[in-house]
C-alpha cells in the first residue's frame, strides 16, 4: 500500500480536505501497477463517462466481497446491459408512480412512530424506513426477518469504521479464520432468506423481473442472491444517510426549514413531483452536494490507452471519480462548505459538476425513486411533526465503506405533533 493509499484509507476525510484546494483534479493515489487515480476535475470526470461502454468496472473493496461478485454494480458487458433493460424501467417513470401509494404510506407509518417527547437515532430511523420502502420494491412486501437479518449483517461489517477494516483485511488472511467466522455467521441464515423471499416475490416485484422468462433466465441461486442483496443495499444505505444529512443539515438552517415549511404548508403537494416543491427538491439536490452518501463512483479500467485531461493514461489504470471532491470545487461552489440549496433553484447542473448518482453507463438506476422518496420523507416530517437536535456535535460524517453518513450518535428530539 502506497503511502496516499493509506491516508485515503485510513484519515479518509482529511486526506480529501487537504485535496479541496487542488485546481489540477486528478491525484496519483498509488503509482506501482495498477496505477491508480483519483479523479473529480470536470473534464476528467466527462471523459471517463463518455467511453464508459469501453472500460471496465471493478468492485469496490469493501462493498465487493458483501454484495457478490455477481453483483450487477460491477458486472460488465452484455449481461450487465440486461440487468439494466429488466430493472431500469420498473424505477422510473410511469411504472415507479405504481408504487407511490405503498412509499407513500410506508413513509407515512415511519412518521407515525414519531411520538412527541421521543428521541430518535436520526441515521438508523432512516435505515430502516428505507429498508421497508426497498423490500416493498424487490419482494413486493416487507419481510420483516429478513430485513431484521440483513440489517444486522450491514452493521457488522459497516456500522463502524473499525468494523469496516476488519472486514476489508481480516477476511482475507486465513490465519485470522476464528475472526472472520465472527463475520461470516449469519451469512448462510441471510442468503437462504433472501432466496426463498426472492422465488416467493410478488408478480410485479423487482425479484419476479429478474425472475422472468427472458434472456436473463434461468438465474441462478448465486447469481439471485447477489442482485438481490445489491438492490436491498444499494436501494437503501445511501437513501437514508440523504434523508438524514437533509433533516439534520434544515435542524441546523432554521430560516431554510422555515421556507420550506412554509412551501410544503401552501400546497398539498407530497414531495412525488420535484415541480410541485422546487425549493424542497433543491434542498435535498444541496444536501447531497455538501454530503454526498456515496464518496466516489465504481471503479473504471480502461481497456485501452484513453486520455484523460491531457494526459494518455495507460490500460489497467484504475480511475475513481471522486464525488466528495467534485462537490466542493471552490471554482463551481463558491464557499463549498456552505449549506446554500438556492444554488440549486431553477438550475440543473451537468453531471461533470454534479454527480451523487455518478453518470455515464454505470449511472445510479434508483436515483428517481431516490429523489421522491427523500422528498416524501422530509415533506411528511415538516409537515406533521416539529423536530430539534438534541446534540448538533455529533452531526459529523461517518464512513460506512465508500458510502458517508451522519454519525449513528446524531439524535432528534420530536418536540411536537402538528397533525
Ligand atoms: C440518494 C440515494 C442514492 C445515491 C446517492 C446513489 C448513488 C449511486 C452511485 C454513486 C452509483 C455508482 C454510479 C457510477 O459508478 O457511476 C450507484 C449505482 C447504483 N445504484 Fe444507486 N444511489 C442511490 C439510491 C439508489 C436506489 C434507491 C437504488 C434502487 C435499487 C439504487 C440502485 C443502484 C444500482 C442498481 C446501481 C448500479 C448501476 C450500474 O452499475 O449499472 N441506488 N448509485
Amino acid at each position: 500500500m502506497s503511502w496516499n493509499e493509506f491516508r485515503l484509507r485510513f484519515t479518509t476525510f482529511s486526506f480529501l480536505d487537504s485535496l479541496t484546494d487542488s485546481a489540477s483534479g486528478v491525484f496519483e493515489v498509488r503509482a506501482r501497477d495498477p496505477r491508480r487515480l483519483l479523479v473529480w476535475h470536470p473534464d476528467a470526470i466527462e471523459a471517463i463517462f463518455r467511453v464508459d461502454r469501453r472500460m471496465g468496472h471493478l468492485p469496490s473493496g469493501t462493498l465487493g466481497p458483501l454484495l457478490g461478485r455477481q453483483s450487477l454494480l460491477w458486472l460488465d458487458g452484455p449481461r450487465h446491459s440486461l440487468y439494466r433493460k429488466a430493472l431500469g424501467p420498473a424505477l422510473s417513470g410511469r411504472q415507479l408512480d405504481g408504487w407511490r401509494d405503498i412509499i407513500s404510506g410506508t413513509v407515512h407509518s415511519a412518521v407515525d412512530a414519531l411520538h412527541p417527547g421521543a428521541v430518535v437515532p436520526l441515521a438508523s430511523w432512516a435505515r430502516s424506513l428505507t429498508l421497508r420502502v426497498i423490500s416493498h420494491l424487490v419482494f413486493g412486501r416487507v419481510e420483516g426477518e429478513l430485513l431484521t437479518a440483513l440489517r444486522a449483517w450491514v452493521e457488522g461489517v459497516l456500522g463502524s469504521r473499525s468494523r469496516t477494516l476488519a472486514y476489508h483485511y481480516l477476511r482475507v488472511h486465513p490465519s485470522l479464520l476464528a475472526l472472520r467466522g465472527t463475520f461470516h455467521r449469519l451469512r448462510p441464515n441471510l442468503d437462504r432468506m433472501l432466496l426463498a423471499s426472492g422465488r416467493a416475490a410478488e408478480s410485479r416485484s423487482l425479484s419476479a423481473l429478474l425472475l422472468a422468462e427472458g434472456p436473463l433466465a434461468p438465474l441462478e441461486d448465486a447469481e439471485l442472491r447477489d442482485q438481490l442483496l445489491s438492490l436491498l443495499f444499494a436501494g437503501h444505505e445511501t437513501t437514508a444517510s440523504a434523508t438524514a444529512w437533509t433533516l439534520y443539515l434544515l435542524s441546523q438552517h432554521e430560516e431554510v426549514q422555515h421556507d420550506v415549511l412554509d412551501e410544503v404548508s401552501g400546497t398539498s403537494a407530497d414531495g412525488w413531483d420535484a415541480g410541485e416543491l422546487p425549493l424542497l427538491h433543491a434542498v435535498v439536490q444541496e444536501a447531497m452536494r455538501v454530503c454526498p452518501p456515496a464518496l466516489v463512483a465504481g471503479k473504471r479500467v480502461p481497456l485501452k490507452e484513453t486520455e484523460l485531461d491531457g494526459e494518455v493514461v495507460r490500460p489497467g489504470t484504475v480511475l475513481t471519480p471522486c464525488i466528495y471532491l467534485a462537490h466542493h470545487r471552490p471554482d463551481e461552489f463558491a464557499s463549498s462548505e456552505r449549506f446554500d440549496p438556492r444554488r440549486f433553484l431553477d438550475q440543473r447542473l451537468p453531471a461533470r459538476h454534479y454527480l451523487p448518482f455518478g453518470g455515464g453507463t454505470r449511472r445510479c438506476l434508483g436515483s428517481d425513486l431516490a429523489l421522491r422518496e427523500i422528498r416524501l420523507v422530509v415533506a411528511a416530517v415538516l409537515r406533521r411533526r416539529q423536530l430539534r437536535c438534541v446534540n448538533p456535535g455529533a452531526g459529523v460524517r461517518q464512513l460506512r465503506g465508500p458510502t458517508m453518513a451522519p454519525s449513528s450518535r446524531l439524535r432528534m428530539e420530536v418536540t411536537a405533533c402538528r397533525d
